[in-house]
């Protein structure tokens, strides 16, 4: 017989206190709208201090009237932090439990109309699908994570084990992080020891950062969840060129354009090293090794051997690409002042994601020695250091609980694996309130979704919002354990 685990409870306290995560028909039209609602708020980040402040006041106010009972119930506090980022305290009835945070932002990076099948903030459903920005990234954690909140204070749930919602408004810019800030001033000082009634730090965090991936590994024909226990760091470098402004008559051989221009062109062409085998990527294709079709089966059972293919076959896709080296992204070009006039000054902005095997420091002078001009001036405009990697082993609860709800709501999901955020989120200001980090959105996300991430037609489809909602349903309610996970249930 299987052996009864105690697992996460045992089985008669799950029957007794178990909530069932279904929703009626009426339930399930009232989230999708909501969430179409929560699109049509146009709460666009542009630049530090460059906020749709209305807009984000509005949001704040939609939450109260499409979550009242979250906003009534006794056990939850609600502050407003940073004017514009909300911190839910829900008290749970076991203090001696560690706390954990879901954490999501309500910011959203602008969206021009063109190429959108449907206006970017209109929220309008079409073929099952919810369309606008925020959608993938990232008001759907914002509304799901409350909905499933709402869902069970409606059926009179009361969590044993307290948690925080931490919902930013400037993850999208480069910014201290208000909600971490604001979590950081409400719970104290940098030691992050809060005040009584407010728990102890935070034992996990669950944001933004990673998915269910499907179709983005050739031959791999299986989606996989990857929770991203590790996020890359980030510079973002301003390239600056002056020169004496003149007629253009009688130009220089090279003006600030042409100089700034050679420069930038110089760094696209000389991309960073490949670092393949020297992060978690090697660890992630390890565990779905037996899961590829022969021969890449072989190959990535046997990467010592194979290493310098697949290293090479990675680079071939932009996405897989991010994931064996430090990228980098020209992103801003700025120049000129007249036609008929010499450009004063040049400006360019790169945006490097340095893989955790780099440092910040490693990619500015390897920048500079790709440079090679003296002329060009070099600014640090911000910089992040690659995350350190969360622990991912059977004693971690955090992954382990994620790992759980995934086996329960995606049962058809049969790797869950640990992987690297390619890109940044507000998890990244929490290093010093827990090690247990870790990133997951619990969506199917194929390569033409991710396109739509900071892009064009960014859209969710309703099924996946209500799976959403489905899976923080059940999370909350499997975080309220008092022992450690059993990853592994014994098999016959
Ligand atoms: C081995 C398997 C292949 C792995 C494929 C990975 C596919 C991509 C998966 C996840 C990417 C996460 C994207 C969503 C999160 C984006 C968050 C975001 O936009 N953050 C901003 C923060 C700006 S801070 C100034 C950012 O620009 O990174
Ligand atoms: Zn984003
Ligand atoms: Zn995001």
């Amino acid at each position: 017989t299987v052996p009864r685990s105690k697992g996460l409870r045992d089985a008669e306290h799950q029957r007794a206190s178990r909530i069932p995560s279904q929703f009626s028909q009426e339930e399930r039209v009232a989230m999708k709208e909501s969430l179409k609602g929560a699109i049509q708020i146009p709460t666009v980040s542009f630049n530090p201090g460059e906020f749709n402040t209305t807009a984000l006041a509005e949001f704040g106010e939609y939450m109260h009237k499409v979550f009242p009972t979250v906003f009534r119930t006794s056990f939850i506090q609600h502050e407003v932090v940073g004017e514009y980022s909300h911190l839910f305290t829900v008290q749970g009835s076991d203090p001696s439990l560690q706390p954990y945070m879901l954490l999501a932002h309500i910011d959203v990076v602008p969206a021009p109309d063109q190429g959108w099948e449907v206006p970017p903030f209109s929220g309008l459903e079409r073929d099952g699908f919810i369309y606008g920005r925020g959608t993938l990234d990232n008001k759907n954690s914002v509304m799901a994570i409350l909905q499933a909140l709402e869902l069970l204070l409606i059926r009179n749930y009361i969590p044993r084990r307290s948690f925080f919602i931490a919902l930013g408004h400037d993850e999208e810019i480069v910014a201290p992080g208000s909600i971490s800030a604001g979590v950081r001033g409400t719970w104290g000082s940098e030691d992050l020891s809060p005040p009584p009634g407010k728990g102890c730090p935070a034992r996990l965090h669950v944001d933004e950062g990673s998915f269910i991936l499907d179709g983005f590994i050739p031959s791999l024909k299986k989606p996989f969840a990857m929770v991203s226990v590790s996020e890359k760091g980030s510079l973002d470098l301003m390239m600056e060129v002056n020169m004496t402004p003149g007629h253009s008559s009688a130009p220089p051989k090279e003006t600030s354009i042409g100089i700034l221009a050679a420069a930038v062109s110089r760094l696209e062409q000389t991309p960073m090293p490949n670092m393949f085998g020297s992060g978690p990527l090697k660890m992630t294709l390890q565990q779905l090794a037996n899961e590829f079709s022969f021969p890449a089966n072989v190959i990535f059972n046997n990467l010592w051997l194979f290493w310098p293919l697949v290293s090479r076959l990675m680079e071939r896709d932009d996405i897989t690409n991010a994931l064996v080296r430090t990228t980098t992204a020209v992103t801003m070009f700025n120049a000129g002042i007249k036609v008929n006039v010499i450009p004063p000054v040049a400006q360019a902005t790169v945006n490097f994601r340095i893989h955790p095997a780099q440092t910040v420091q490693e990619v500015l002078k390897l920048a500079k020695d790709i440079v090679v001009d003296d002329r060009v001036q070099f600014h640090v405009l911000e910089a992040f250091e690659p995350l350190p990697v969360s622990p991912f082993d059977d004693q971690a609860l955090g992954y382990q609980l994620i790992r759980q709800t995934i086996q329960s709501v995606f049962p058809e999901i049969n790797i869950v694996a640990p992987g690297i955020c390619i890109a940044q989120t507000d998890s990244r200001h929490y290093t010093n309130l827990t090690t247990g980090i870790y990133r997951f959105n619990p969506l199917y996300l194929q390569p033409q979704d991710f396109s739509g991430i900071h892009g064009i037609n960014e859209r969710i489809s309703v099924q996946a919002f209500e799976t959403q909602v489905k899976f923080l349903f059940e999370f909350i309610q499997n975080a309220d354990t008092e022992q450690r996970p059993v990853s592994h249930l014994h098999e016959l």
